[in-house]
């Protein structure tokens, strides 16, 4: 597994003001889409292209253009919803799948409540969306379900990650094509599985609490 952790004060700053609990709805919102704005330009550093032929006012020259099968990217309900809007406009030809995943807050399990993917992904390059990597349950199994489908690689976004669900994913998909891009790597989980310092409920902050 491959990973980049941000290291820009841009990405810092927009953080620092996401953890903040007064930061209202509207201003989290607007932040997260910015920020994976930023994240998306790592995170699409081997997106697959092919070489095309382009006229320019003066001259003939070649360039590249997104190759096909084109890129899926997949956020996972809710949280991941909040970043749709800032990778598809990086990368604007991608098609969109869903996948809705809840945490059992007792158990810490992920499980799978809704889905919404082409059945065949053979060949297909995924970029999974969710702000909080926390034990890394639910994006073991969000990339499972991709790779199980054909998924030739999955890049996931992540705003934060807690170390030791960093270190189940890496354990969970070794030697499999997985890489995962982070805003930065916090301190530790608390005993209810949340990160700490964090940001609290990404779902709640971004969407209310249900
Ligand atoms: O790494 P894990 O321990 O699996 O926890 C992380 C998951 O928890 C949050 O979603 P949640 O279950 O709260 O759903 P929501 O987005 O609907 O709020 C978050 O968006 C991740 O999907
Ligand atoms: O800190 C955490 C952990 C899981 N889910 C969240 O939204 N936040
Ligand atoms: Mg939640």
């Amino acid at each position: 597994m491959r990973v980049h952790v941000a290291d820009h004060p841009l990405i810092t700053h927009k953080l620092t003001v996401l953890r903040d609990r007064e930061t209202p709805s509207p201003t989290f919102r607007a932040l997260a889409e910015e920020l994976v704005t930023l994240l998306a330009y790592e995170a699409t550093r081997d997106v697959h292209v092919v070489e095309v032929p382009v006229t320019t006012p003066v001259a003939e020259t070649t360039g590249l253009a997104i190759a096909t099968p084109r890129p899926l990217v997949v956020p996972i309900l809710r949280a991941g919803l909040g970043m749709l809007e800032g990778m598809v406009k990086l990368l604007p030809t991608a098609e969109v799948g869903f996948l809705g995943m809840v945490r059992n807050e007792e158990t810490l399990q992920p499980d799978i409540y809704a889905e919404r993917l082409p059945d065949d992904l053979s060949d297909r390059q995924c970029f999974v969306l969710d702000p909080m990597l926390a034990t890394g349950g639910s994006l073991i199994a969000a990339i499972d379900y991709l790779l199980a489908r054909g998924a030739k690689d999955v890049t996931a976004v992540c705003l934060l990650a807690a170390p030791e669900g960093l270190k189940a994913v890496e354990e969970a998909t070794a030697g499999r094509d997985v890489t995962v891009v982070l805003g930065a790597v916090d301190s530790h989980l608390d005993e209810n599985g949340f990160i700490i310092p964090g940001l609290g409920d990404a779902g709640d902050r971004l969407y209310g609490v249900v």
